[in-house]
Protein backbone atom coordinates (compact mmCIF):
# COMPACT_ATOMS: atom_id res chain seq x y z
CA UNK A 1 0.00 0.00 0.00
CA UNK A 2 1.64 3.23 -0.77
CA UNK A 3 1.60 5.62 2.38
CA UNK A 4 -0.72 9.31 1.83
CA UNK A 5 1.05 11.83 1.77
CA UNK A 6 -0.08 13.90 4.39
CA UNK A 7 0.77 17.53 2.19
CA UNK A 8 -2.18 16.13 -0.40
CA UNK A 9 -4.54 14.51 2.23
CA UNK A 10 -7.72 16.49 3.30
CA UNK A 11 -7.29 18.08 6.46
CA UNK A 12 -10.05 15.19 8.03
CA UNK A 13 -11.96 12.49 5.83
CA UNK A 14 -14.38 10.30 7.73
CA UNK A 15 -16.56 7.79 6.09
CA UNK A 16 -19.75 5.71 6.92
CA UNK A 17 -19.20 6.94 10.23
CA UNK A 18 -21.62 5.22 12.99
CA UNK A 19 -21.54 5.88 16.86
CA UNK A 20 -23.82 3.59 19.04
CA UNK A 21 -24.04 5.00 22.19
CA UNK A 22 -25.36 2.03 24.91
CA UNK A 23 -26.98 3.00 28.50
CA UNK A 24 -29.06 0.15 30.20
CA UNK A 25 -31.92 1.18 28.50
CA UNK A 26 -30.40 0.15 25.40
CA UNK A 27 -28.38 1.05 22.58
CA UNK A 28 -29.08 4.68 20.67
CA UNK A 29 -27.50 5.50 17.42
CA UNK A 30 -26.35 8.29 17.59
CA UNK A 31 -24.46 8.53 14.08
CA UNK A 32 -25.50 6.64 11.22
CA UNK A 33 -23.62 6.86 8.37
CA UNK A 34 -21.88 10.72 8.94
CA UNK A 35 -19.54 10.80 5.43
CA UNK A 36 -17.55 14.70 5.50
CA UNK A 37 -14.08 15.67 4.19
CA UNK A 38 -12.56 18.88 5.73
CA UNK A 39 -10.15 19.99 3.29
CA UNK A 40 -6.39 21.70 4.43
CA UNK A 41 -6.27 25.35 4.93
CA UNK A 42 -10.55 25.73 5.03
CA UNK A 43 -12.99 26.53 7.88
CA UNK A 44 -15.75 23.35 7.50
CA UNK A 45 -18.85 24.21 10.30
CA UNK A 46 -21.06 20.87 11.18
CA UNK A 47 -23.89 22.99 11.72
CA UNK A 48 -27.35 21.06 13.11
CA UNK A 49 -29.97 21.07 15.82
CA UNK A 50 -29.20 20.23 19.03
CA UNK A 51 -28.60 16.19 19.56
CA UNK A 52 -27.95 15.88 15.88
CA UNK A 53 -24.66 14.46 16.36
CA UNK A 54 -22.29 17.29 15.50
CA UNK A 55 -20.01 16.84 18.99
CA UNK A 56 -19.99 12.89 18.47
CA UNK A 57 -18.76 13.82 15.32
CA UNK A 58 -15.69 16.04 15.86
CA UNK A 59 -14.82 13.88 19.42
CA UNK A 60 -14.49 10.98 16.87
CA UNK A 61 -12.60 13.07 15.34
CA UNK A 62 -10.44 14.15 17.82
CA UNK A 63 -9.80 10.80 19.02
CA UNK A 64 -11.16 11.15 22.26
CA UNK A 65 -14.17 9.13 21.62
CA UNK A 66 -14.10 5.45 19.42
CA UNK A 67 -16.38 4.91 16.39
CA UNK A 68 -18.57 1.92 16.24
CA UNK A 69 -17.86 1.65 12.40
CA UNK A 70 -16.90 3.88 9.69
CA UNK A 71 -13.19 5.24 9.10
CA UNK A 72 -11.45 8.56 10.23
CA UNK A 73 -8.43 10.21 8.30
CA UNK A 74 -6.34 13.12 9.63
CA UNK A 75 -3.94 14.71 7.08
CA UNK A 76 -4.20 11.10 6.19
CA UNK A 77 -3.27 9.51 9.06
CA UNK A 78 -6.08 7.01 10.25
CA UNK A 79 -7.46 8.57 13.51
CA UNK A 80 -8.57 4.78 14.98
CA UNK A 81 -5.54 2.71 14.55
CA UNK A 82 -3.78 5.51 15.79
CA UNK A 83 -4.66 8.07 17.67
CA UNK A 84 -1.62 9.58 19.29
CA UNK A 85 -0.17 10.55 15.97
CA UNK A 86 -2.82 11.84 15.10
CA UNK A 87 -3.17 13.98 18.45
CA UNK A 88 -0.10 15.74 17.44
CA UNK A 89 -1.67 16.93 14.36
CA UNK A 90 -5.07 18.61 15.95
CA UNK A 91 -5.68 21.49 18.34
CA UNK A 92 -8.86 20.54 20.43
CA UNK A 93 -10.96 23.39 21.82
CA UNK A 94 -14.78 23.63 22.96
CA UNK A 95 -16.66 21.59 25.71
CA UNK A 96 -13.85 19.00 26.32
CA UNK A 97 -11.87 22.36 27.99
CA UNK A 98 -8.66 21.30 29.46
CA UNK A 99 -7.86 24.61 31.57
CA UNK A 100 -6.65 24.74 35.28
CA UNK A 101 -8.91 26.97 37.00
CA UNK A 102 -6.97 27.72 39.69
CA UNK A 103 -3.50 28.61 37.41
CA UNK A 104 -3.56 31.54 36.06
CA UNK A 105 -3.80 32.09 31.87
CA UNK A 106 0.30 32.41 31.53
CA UNK A 107 0.58 29.42 34.18
CA UNK A 108 -2.01 27.39 31.98
CA UNK A 109 -0.73 28.28 28.47
CA UNK A 110 3.12 27.57 29.98
CA UNK A 111 2.59 24.26 31.59
CA UNK A 112 0.90 23.24 28.06
CA UNK A 113 3.64 24.05 25.68
CA UNK A 114 6.02 21.85 28.46
CA UNK A 115 3.34 19.45 27.99
CA UNK A 116 4.08 19.98 24.36
CA UNK A 117 8.03 19.25 24.71
CA UNK A 118 8.78 22.87 25.09
CA UNK A 119 12.00 24.14 27.16
CA UNK A 120 11.47 26.44 29.84
CA UNK A 121 12.21 29.07 27.88
CA UNK A 122 10.45 28.59 24.71
CA UNK A 123 7.20 27.30 27.03
CA UNK A 124 7.73 31.04 28.41
CA UNK A 125 8.09 32.92 25.45
CA UNK A 126 4.92 30.86 23.92
CA UNK A 127 2.31 31.01 26.63
CA UNK A 128 3.33 35.35 26.40
CA UNK A 129 2.89 35.35 22.82
CA UNK A 130 -0.38 33.66 22.98
CA UNK A 131 -1.91 35.70 26.00
CA UNK A 132 -0.82 39.27 23.49
CA UNK A 133 -2.32 37.25 20.19
CA UNK A 134 -5.81 36.43 21.99
CA UNK A 135 -5.58 39.82 23.57
CA UNK A 136 -5.19 37.92 27.34
CA UNK A 137 -2.11 39.66 28.47
CA UNK A 138 -3.63 42.66 30.29
CA UNK A 139 -4.80 38.96 32.52
CA UNK A 140 -2.38 37.15 32.23
CA UNK A 141 -1.34 37.03 36.13
CA UNK A 142 -4.85 36.44 36.92
CA UNK A 143 -6.14 33.46 37.89
CA UNK A 144 -8.43 32.01 35.70
CA UNK A 145 -11.20 31.52 37.81
CA UNK A 146 -11.59 35.41 37.41
CA UNK A 147 -12.40 35.22 33.86
CA UNK A 148 -15.19 36.36 32.27
CA UNK A 149 -16.52 33.64 29.60
CA UNK A 150 -15.06 35.21 26.23
CA UNK A 151 -11.26 35.29 27.90
CA UNK A 152 -11.89 31.55 29.29
CA UNK A 153 -13.07 30.89 25.71
CA UNK A 154 -9.94 32.47 23.95
CA UNK A 155 -7.75 30.89 26.84
CA UNK A 156 -8.80 27.11 25.60
CA UNK A 157 -8.21 28.46 21.98
CA UNK A 158 -4.94 29.39 22.81
CA UNK A 159 -4.43 26.43 24.51
CA UNK A 160 -5.13 24.64 21.43
CA UNK A 161 -2.54 26.44 19.69
CA UNK A 162 0.16 25.89 21.49
CA UNK A 163 1.89 23.30 19.69
CA UNK A 164 0.74 25.32 16.27
CA UNK A 165 -1.48 22.34 14.65
CA UNK A 166 -2.17 22.27 11.26
CA UNK A 167 -6.00 21.09 12.52
CA UNK A 168 -8.16 23.13 14.95
CA UNK A 169 -11.23 21.87 16.18
CA UNK A 170 -13.78 24.22 17.50
CA UNK A 171 -17.11 22.34 19.06
CA UNK A 172 -19.44 25.08 19.83
CA UNK A 173 -17.00 28.11 19.99
CA UNK A 174 -19.34 30.96 20.99
CA UNK A 175 -21.90 29.63 22.22
CA UNK A 176 -23.08 30.97 25.39
CA UNK A 177 -20.72 34.40 24.22
CA UNK A 178 -21.65 38.11 23.94
CA UNK A 179 -21.75 39.59 20.77
CA UNK A 180 -18.24 41.58 20.73
CA UNK A 181 -16.88 38.07 22.46
CA UNK A 182 -18.42 36.19 19.37
CA UNK A 183 -16.52 38.68 17.31
CA UNK A 184 -13.86 38.48 18.84
CA UNK A 185 -13.64 34.75 18.16
CA UNK A 186 -15.04 35.03 14.22
CA UNK A 187 -12.00 37.41 13.91
CA UNK A 188 -9.35 34.73 15.52
CA UNK A 189 -11.22 32.25 13.14
CA UNK A 190 -10.23 34.29 10.30
CA UNK A 191 -6.99 34.72 11.02
CA UNK A 192 -5.82 30.89 11.60
CA UNK A 193 -7.57 29.95 8.18
CA UNK A 194 -5.45 33.05 6.62
CA UNK A 195 -2.11 31.53 8.20
CA UNK A 196 -3.50 28.45 6.79
CA UNK A 197 -4.66 26.17 9.08
CA UNK A 198 -7.83 24.09 8.82
CA UNK A 199 -10.76 24.69 10.65
CA UNK A 200 -13.45 21.98 11.83
CA UNK A 201 -15.80 23.52 13.71
CA UNK A 202 -19.65 22.79 14.95
CA UNK A 203 -22.14 25.52 15.17
CA UNK A 204 -26.05 25.62 15.99
CA UNK A 205 -25.75 29.18 14.41
CA UNK A 206 -26.41 29.87 11.13
CA UNK A 207 -25.02 33.33 10.73
CA UNK A 208 -21.65 31.72 12.36
CA UNK A 209 -21.59 28.84 9.63
CA UNK A 210 -22.23 31.74 6.44
CA UNK A 211 -19.59 34.23 7.88
CA UNK A 212 -16.87 31.60 8.39
CA UNK A 213 -17.82 28.48 6.42
CA UNK A 214 -15.96 27.73 3.13
CA UNK A 215 -17.70 24.12 3.33
CA UNK A 216 -20.94 23.37 5.42
CA UNK A 217 -22.28 20.00 6.33
CA UNK A 218 -25.41 20.05 7.99
CA UNK A 219 -26.06 17.01 10.17
CA UNK A 220 -29.81 16.05 11.70
CA UNK A 221 -30.36 13.00 13.21
CA UNK A 222 -27.18 11.28 12.84
CA UNK A 223 -27.23 11.63 8.54
CA UNK A 224 -25.41 14.46 6.43
CA UNK A 225 -28.62 16.11 5.47
CA UNK A 226 -26.97 18.56 3.07
CA UNK A 227 -23.44 19.71 2.30
CA UNK A 228 -21.82 22.48 -0.02
CA UNK A 229 -20.32 25.55 0.25
CA UNK A 230 -22.58 28.42 1.58
CA UNK A 231 -23.35 29.79 -1.73
CA UNK A 232 -24.31 26.50 -3.19
CA UNK A 233 -26.60 25.46 -0.47
CA UNK A 234 -28.49 28.62 -0.68
CA UNK A 235 -28.73 28.48 -4.59
CA UNK A 236 -29.75 24.85 -4.04
CA UNK A 237 -32.70 25.82 -2.05
CA UNK A 238 -34.02 28.70 -4.65
CA UNK A 239 -32.86 30.67 -7.35
CA UNK A 240 -33.04 34.42 -6.28
CA UNK A 241 -36.22 36.52 -6.53
CA UNK A 242 -37.17 40.01 -7.09
CA UNK A 243 -39.91 41.57 -4.47
CA UNK A 244 -41.15 44.60 -5.70
CA UNK A 245 -43.55 47.02 -3.85
CA UNK A 246 -45.40 49.13 -5.84
CA UNK A 247 -46.89 52.73 -4.81
CA UNK A 248 -49.98 52.27 -6.19
CA UNK A 249 -51.54 48.50 -5.34
CA UNK A 250 -54.32 48.79 -7.83
CA UNK A 251 -51.30 48.69 -10.59
CA UNK A 252 -50.46 45.05 -9.82
CA UNK A 253 -52.48 43.13 -12.82
CA UNK A 254 -50.79 45.50 -14.99
CA UNK A 255 -47.34 45.05 -13.37
CA UNK A 256 -48.56 40.95 -14.09
CA UNK A 257 -49.40 41.70 -17.55
CA UNK A 258 -45.72 43.35 -18.59
CA UNK A 259 -43.99 40.52 -16.36
CA UNK A 260 -44.41 37.10 -18.73
CA UNK A 261 -42.85 33.92 -17.93
CA UNK A 262 -41.69 35.40 -14.60
CA UNK A 263 -43.26 33.31 -11.98
CA UNK A 264 -44.83 36.39 -11.00
CA UNK A 265 -46.59 36.16 -7.79
CA UNK A 266 -48.09 38.22 -5.01
CA UNK A 267 -48.56 37.20 -1.40
CA UNK A 268 -52.03 36.98 0.28
CA UNK A 269 -50.14 38.86 3.24
CA UNK A 270 -48.83 42.04 1.70
CA UNK A 271 -51.06 41.91 -1.69
CA UNK A 272 -52.62 45.62 -0.13
CA UNK A 273 -49.50 47.23 0.11
CA UNK A 274 -48.82 46.20 -3.62
CA UNK A 275 -45.70 44.05 -3.05
CA UNK A 276 -45.25 41.13 -5.77
CA UNK A 277 -42.38 38.51 -6.11
CA UNK A 278 -40.69 37.28 -9.79
CA UNK A 279 -37.66 35.02 -10.47
CA UNK A 280 -34.70 36.71 -9.94
CA UNK A 281 -32.29 33.98 -11.17
CA UNK A 282 -29.62 36.69 -12.93
CA UNK A 283 -29.50 38.74 -9.50
CA UNK A 284 -29.41 42.70 -9.94
CA UNK A 285 -30.16 42.14 -14.25
CA UNK A 286 -33.55 40.83 -13.02
CA UNK A 287 -33.92 43.67 -11.22
CA UNK A 288 -32.91 46.56 -13.51
CA UNK A 289 -34.81 44.42 -16.32
CA UNK A 290 -37.80 44.35 -14.18
CA UNK A 291 -37.54 48.25 -12.91
CA UNK A 292 -36.63 49.41 -16.50
CA UNK A 293 -39.80 47.65 -17.67
CA UNK A 294 -41.89 48.71 -15.28
CA UNK A 295 -40.65 52.62 -15.61
CA UNK A 296 -41.15 52.53 -18.77
CA UNK A 297 -45.06 51.90 -18.73
CA UNK A 298 -45.23 54.41 -16.02
CA UNK A 299 -45.17 52.39 -13.13
CA UNK A 300 -44.27 53.75 -10.22
CA UNK A 301 -42.20 51.57 -7.96
CA UNK A 302 -42.00 52.35 -3.94
CA UNK A 303 -39.61 49.56 -3.29
CA UNK A 304 -37.10 46.83 -5.01
CA UNK A 305 -34.95 44.42 -3.51
CA UNK A 306 -33.29 41.15 -4.81
CA UNK A 307 -34.09 37.87 -2.27
CA UNK A 308 -31.62 35.62 -1.70
CA UNK A 309 -32.11 32.59 0.29
CA UNK A 310 -30.18 32.37 3.73
CA UNK A 311 -28.74 29.74 5.65
CA UNK A 312 -32.24 29.51 7.90
CA UNK A 313 -33.86 28.09 4.33
CA UNK A 314 -31.26 25.77 3.74
CA UNK A 315 -31.71 24.49 7.66
CA UNK A 316 -35.40 24.45 7.39
CA UNK A 317 -35.21 23.11 3.72
CA UNK A 318 -32.62 19.74 4.71
CA UNK A 319 -33.66 19.19 7.81
CA UNK A 320 -37.50 19.19 7.35
CA UNK A 321 -38.64 21.96 10.09
CA UNK A 322 -40.31 25.04 8.99
CA UNK A 323 -40.10 28.31 9.98
CA UNK A 324 -43.01 30.13 10.69
CA UNK A 325 -45.43 29.63 8.01
CA UNK A 326 -45.70 31.77 5.19
CA UNK A 327 -48.56 33.76 3.86
CA UNK A 328 -50.24 31.34 1.08
CA UNK A 329 -48.68 32.34 -2.17
CA UNK A 330 -51.68 32.67 -5.01
CA UNK A 331 -50.83 34.05 -8.65
CA UNK A 332 -52.46 37.04 -10.28
CA UNK A 333 -52.63 37.58 -14.03
CA UNK A 334 -50.98 35.52 -16.63
CA UNK A 335 -46.87 34.93 -15.59
CA UNK A 336 -46.62 31.40 -16.11
CA UNK A 337 -43.47 29.75 -14.12
CA UNK A 338 -40.96 29.31 -15.92
N1 LIG B 1 -21.87 9.84 26.17
C1 LIG B 1 -23.08 9.65 25.66
N2 LIG B 1 -23.84 8.61 26.05
C2 LIG B 1 -25.07 8.39 25.52
N3 LIG B 1 -25.62 9.16 24.59
C3 LIG B 1 -24.93 10.21 24.13
C4 LIG B 1 -23.63 10.52 24.65
N4 LIG B 1 -23.16 11.61 24.02
C5 LIG B 1 -24.13 11.98 23.15
N5 LIG B 1 -25.19 11.15 23.23
C6 LIG B 1 -26.42 11.23 22.41
O1 LIG B 1 -26.05 11.21 21.03
C7 LIG B 1 -26.83 12.12 20.28
C8 LIG B 1 -25.92 13.12 19.61
O2 LIG B 1 -25.32 13.93 20.59
P1 LIG B 1 -24.26 15.08 20.27
O3 LIG B 1 -23.81 15.66 21.55
O4 LIG B 1 -23.24 14.55 19.34
O5 LIG B 1 -25.18 16.11 19.48
P2 LIG B 1 -24.92 17.64 19.13
O6 LIG B 1 -25.39 17.81 17.74
O7 LIG B 1 -23.51 18.00 19.42
O8 LIG B 1 -25.89 18.38 20.12
P3 LIG B 1 -25.69 19.78 20.93
O9 LIG B 1 -25.86 20.86 19.92
O10 LIG B 1 -26.83 19.73 21.88
O11 LIG B 1 -24.35 19.75 21.58
C9 LIG B 1 -27.81 12.75 21.26
O12 LIG B 1 -29.03 12.03 21.17
C10 LIG B 1 -27.16 12.55 22.60
O13 LIG B 1 -28.12 12.44 23.60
Amino acid sequence: MTAVDPRNAPAVEVRGLVKDYSSRRGSHRALNGIDLTAAAGEVTAVLGPNGAGKTTTVRIVGTLVRPTAGTVTVAGVDAVRDPRRVRGLIGLSGQYAAVDNKLTGYENLRMLARLYGAGARDARARARQLLERFRLDDVGSRAVSTYSGGMRRRLDLAGALVARPPLIILDEPTTGLDPRSRNDMWDIVAELKAEGTAVLLTTQYLEEADRLADAIAVIDRGVVVARGTPTELKERVRPPAVDVRLRRPEDLRLASDLLPNMNFRVHRTTVAEGWFTVDGRHGSASMVDVLSRLHRTGIDVGDARINVPDLDDVFFESTGRSAEPMGAVEAVGAGEPT
